[in-house]
């Protein structure tokens, strides 16, 4: 995998006409969720240097939507919409296996779809959670050298949420400590196994996004919608992110080949860091 100077890396807000956006020439992403949000900035920023993209996601007309976008400005040969529901492992496995029959390879995947319902909590599962453990083994289906590949990256997406609890998404909040257990033992298992595919957490903090805006909702929030002012007065006093940051993070994640089991946190107060686990005493 790439091991790039921080600074050659184009960053996610991507300076203007910066030529060095050859980082990852020749690597081809896969993203779930990759229609809009957080996984839309990260397949921008995967084809502004280079990768083709597969975009994987439910929304079959913001799918085509954002196609037709990333076409116009990086070129139609470059990226591929898969409409496909996560939760669906037939469909999630055909969207895996269409990927390396048109781009010829896998070398980077990022479990990025996540919903927010806790009248449906068991979907917010199915999808923030059991779907990030299926695309985990796809891709190293793909990509693990214990099957003859070449190796890779995973990144699992979970969320501030992790480490700052709110009583109004308590299913949600699960799910995203769920993340961060098992993307932390599925590094381990990569290094003892030498799978050659390294996997790491992004953790980030209110985002501007759709997602955000269904606290207001109480088809999502259920009874804990009554709750939904403290969110927003954390949302206040915390700020909210960019996506385009969010991207940043993960170029960094992609191109950092010593990172792996890392759990990475984007805040507002202190931007791109790493959270750091005490170690264990007897
Ligand atoms: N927006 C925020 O404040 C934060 C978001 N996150 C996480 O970031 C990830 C991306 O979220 P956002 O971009 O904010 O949300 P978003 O709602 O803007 O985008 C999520 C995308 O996932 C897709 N999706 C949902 N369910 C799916 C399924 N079953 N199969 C395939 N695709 C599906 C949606 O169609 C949508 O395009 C999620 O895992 C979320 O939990 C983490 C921390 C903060
Ligand atoms: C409406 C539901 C969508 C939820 C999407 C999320 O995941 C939102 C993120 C959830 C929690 C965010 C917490 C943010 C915390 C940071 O801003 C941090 O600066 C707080 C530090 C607090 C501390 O150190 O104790």
């Amino acid at each position: 995998m790439l091991k790039l100077p921080w600074h050659m890396v184009l960053k996610a807000q991507g300076s203007a006409g910066d030529a060095s956006g050859m980082a990852l020439h020749g690597k081809v992403a896969l993203v779930t969720g990759g229609a809009q949000g957080i996984g839309r900035a990260v397949a921008e920023t995967l084809l502004k240097n280079e990768a083709k993209v597969s975009l994987v996601d439910l929304n079959q007309s913001v799918g085509e939507m954002c196609k037709k976008d990333l076409d116009q400005q990086y070129g139609e040969d470059n990226c591929i919409f898969i409409q496909c529901d996560v939760t669906d492992r037939g469909k999630l496995q055909e969207a895996f296996q269409s990927t390396v029959e048109r781009f010829g390879r896998l070398d980077i995947v990022i479990n990025n779809a996540g919903i927010n319902n806790e009248k449906n909590w068991e979907k917010t599962i199915e999808v923030n959670l059991t779907s990030v453990i299926k695309g985990t083994y796809l891709a190293l289906d793909h990509m693990s050298k214990e099957y003859g590949k070449e190796g890779g990256v995973i990144i699992n997406v979970s969320s501030m949420a992790a480490f700052l609890h709110s009583p109004h998404q308590p299913v949600y909040t699960a799910t995203k400590h769920g993340v961060i257990g098992f993307s932390r033992a599925m590094a381990d298992a990569s290094e003892q196994g030498q799978y050659g595919v390294r996997i790491n957490t992004l953790c980030p903090a209110f985002v501007d996004t759709q997602l955000l805006r269904t606290v207001e909702h109480e088809e999502t929030m259920g009874k804990f919608v009554k709750f939904k002012d403290e969110f927003k007065e954390r949302m206040d006093k915390f700020g909210v992110l960019k996506p385009s940051l969010i991207a940043e993070g993960m170029m960094r994640i992609i191109t950092d080949e010593s990172l792996n089991g890392a759990v990475m946190k984007i805040t507002c107060s202190k931007g791109i860091h790493f959270h750091t686990y005490e170690p264990l005493s007897a």
